[in-house]
Formats: C-alpha cells, structure tokens, sequence
C-alpha cells in the first residue's frame, strides 16, 4: 500500500472509519493521501488526527478523489451521500463498509460505477479483523487489488461473489465480536454465582476467551480438535458440555442469532 498515490475520500470518522484509517497509517499509509470528512472529532479520530496529522473537513471538500469509503451509519446513507457526487470521477471507486446497505441503493445516489461492498469488524482496532467483501461488475482487477490492500490493513479479506452473502457475512464475522463478548460476559456472571469474586471471574473469563482465540488461530488444529483437547473423557468440561449441546442447545441459539442479524442486515437494506 505504501507505494499507491490514489486519495482517499473517509467518510465517517467513527469506530469503524477510525478504525481502518489507523490500519492504514500503520501500514505505512502517507497521511497526505486520506481527508477524512466527518461532521465532528470523535475519540477514536482524535489520536489519529493528533499522531499523523491526517487531515480533517466538516463537509466534503471540492477537490476530486480517486477513492471514498463509506462509514457513516446506514441511516445516514441517504442523507450523505449526495455530498460526494462532485467529488467523485464515473471512475472513482467507492468502498461501503454499512451494514445492509445495498450496491444498488448507492449508485441509485452516486450513480453507476465500481463499488465494493465490505463488511469488517472492531478486531480492526488491533490489526486483527475480518473483513467480507464485494465487488459489483465494474469493479476491475486493479479497483479490486487497491479495496483489497486497504480492507486487509486491518486483517484477511475474504471475498465473496453474490451480495447478499454479505449480509451472512455480517451475521457471523461483522456483529460476532459482540456475541464472543457477551460470552465473556455470561462466562463471567457465572463464575461468580458460582462463588468467586466479581473482579477474578472477569479476569478469569477474559482471558479464558482470548487466549482460546489466540489459541484457535496460531494452532493448525479445528476448534472441534481444540475443544476435545480440553475435555477429558467423564471430566469437568464433558460435565459443562453437556449442558450446553443438550438439545443442540447453544447451536440453535447461535443459529438463529446469525439468522437474526442476516435477516436485520437484509432489513436494513429495505428501509
Ligand atoms: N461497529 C461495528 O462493529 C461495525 C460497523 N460497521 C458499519 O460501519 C459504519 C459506521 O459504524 P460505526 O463506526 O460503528 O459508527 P459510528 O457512529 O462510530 O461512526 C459514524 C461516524 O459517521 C459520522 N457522520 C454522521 N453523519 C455524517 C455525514 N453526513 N458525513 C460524514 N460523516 C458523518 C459520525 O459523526 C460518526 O463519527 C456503519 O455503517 C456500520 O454498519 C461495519 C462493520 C462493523
Ligand atoms: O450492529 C451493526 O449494525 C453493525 C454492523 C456490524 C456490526 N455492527
């Protein structure tokens, strides 16, 4: 990424936008290449603005981009939009990263032209997401390999070749950070009704579920290999296992967990 010279138009300076923007700069980005437009300076833009003095506008600037990403809430789609059409070439290429909104819906705004729909998440932060990826027909192999290079700043991009698995995508990768710390939450409630103190349990359960993730992912091993790893045949975590896969218990749920975000993400796409 270092040697490109495409500027780059960020659209939404929020957790998401930040958090891919320190991706890049941290790859070896030059700073001078991003304006980042975002109607105020949130606190994950702020240390970014501060660090490498990226530049910062209230409102889209009138100068042409050769790529915008958009991370403003799919809410605000409609409502910003607009504002880039000037500052888009019919050849700019425009990277979405909004949950459920469609391809469609943004050339009905910006016109036709490439666009990639991309769905990350918060790992981000720390250089170890995930992202989906999309690319509509005028999207071409260069247009591809630049959204590649700046989506896989922040983690491996996996490209998909139908839309709507982005939306599945969503499902499992872009809202799953919140189901693993929730499970860290639920993990840690337990512990406590099972009589350790609040503040162990929690550092207990935090760093049962990283170090299970890190674990998982430096380990050639399936996280089916992992899991019997730990479980001793009539022991402690057969005894907790039984519990969760009882009726397909947690499998079910988490099914239609994943249903329900698809489907919320399919939702949004309509509203
Ligand atoms: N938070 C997450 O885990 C993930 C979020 N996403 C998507 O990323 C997008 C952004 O989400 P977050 O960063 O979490 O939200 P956020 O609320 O942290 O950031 C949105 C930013 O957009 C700015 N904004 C509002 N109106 C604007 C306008 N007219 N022009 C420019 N900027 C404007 C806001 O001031 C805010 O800084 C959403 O579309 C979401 O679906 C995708 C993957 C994961
Ligand atoms: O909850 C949401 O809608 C966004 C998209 C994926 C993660 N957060």
């Amino acid at each position: 990424m270092a040697d490109a010279h495409e500027r780059i138009l960020l659209l939404g300076g929020g957790n998401m936008g930040a958090a891919l923007l320190g991706g890049w700069l941290e790859t070896g980005l030059e700073p001078s290449r991003v304006v980042v437009v975002d109607p105020k300076v949130g606190d994950a833009l702020r240390p970014l603005i501060d660090r490498y003095g990226v530049r910062h506008e209230t409102n889209v600037p009138d100068e042409a981009f050769d790529i915008a990403l958009l991370a403003v809430k799919p809410q605000m789609m409609g409502e910003a939009l607009p504002a880039l059409r000037a500052a888009l070439e019919p050849e700019s290429l425009v990277v979405s990263i909004a949950a459920g909104t469609s391809v469609a819906a943004i050339e009905a705004i910006l016109g036709e032209r490439p666009v990639v729909r991309a769905m990350p998440n918060t790992p981000a932060l720390i250089g170890r997401g995930i992202t989906g990826a999309f690319a509509n027909a005028r999207v071409e192999v260069a247009g591809r390999a630049v959204a590649d290079g700046l989506l896989s700043a922040s983690g491996p991009v996996e490209w998909v070749e139908s839309e709507a698995l982005i939306d599945a995508v969503t499902g499992v990768s872009g809202s799953g950070p919140a189901y693993v710390f929730y499970l860290a939450e639920c993990l840690a409630k337990a512990g406590e009704a099972a009589g350790l103190p609040a503040d162990l349990a929690m550092r207990l359960a935090r760093h049962t579920v990283a170090g299970a993730g890190e674990l998982m992912i430096r380990s050639e091993d399936t996280p089916e290999k992992l899991r019997r790893n730990v479980t001793s045949p009539n022991g402690t975590t057969q005894a907790a296992l039984d519990v969760l896969m009882a009726a397909d218990g947690l499998a079910l749920l988490m099914r239609r967990a994943v249903g329900a975000a698809r489907d919320r993400a399919e939702a949004l796409s309509k509203e």
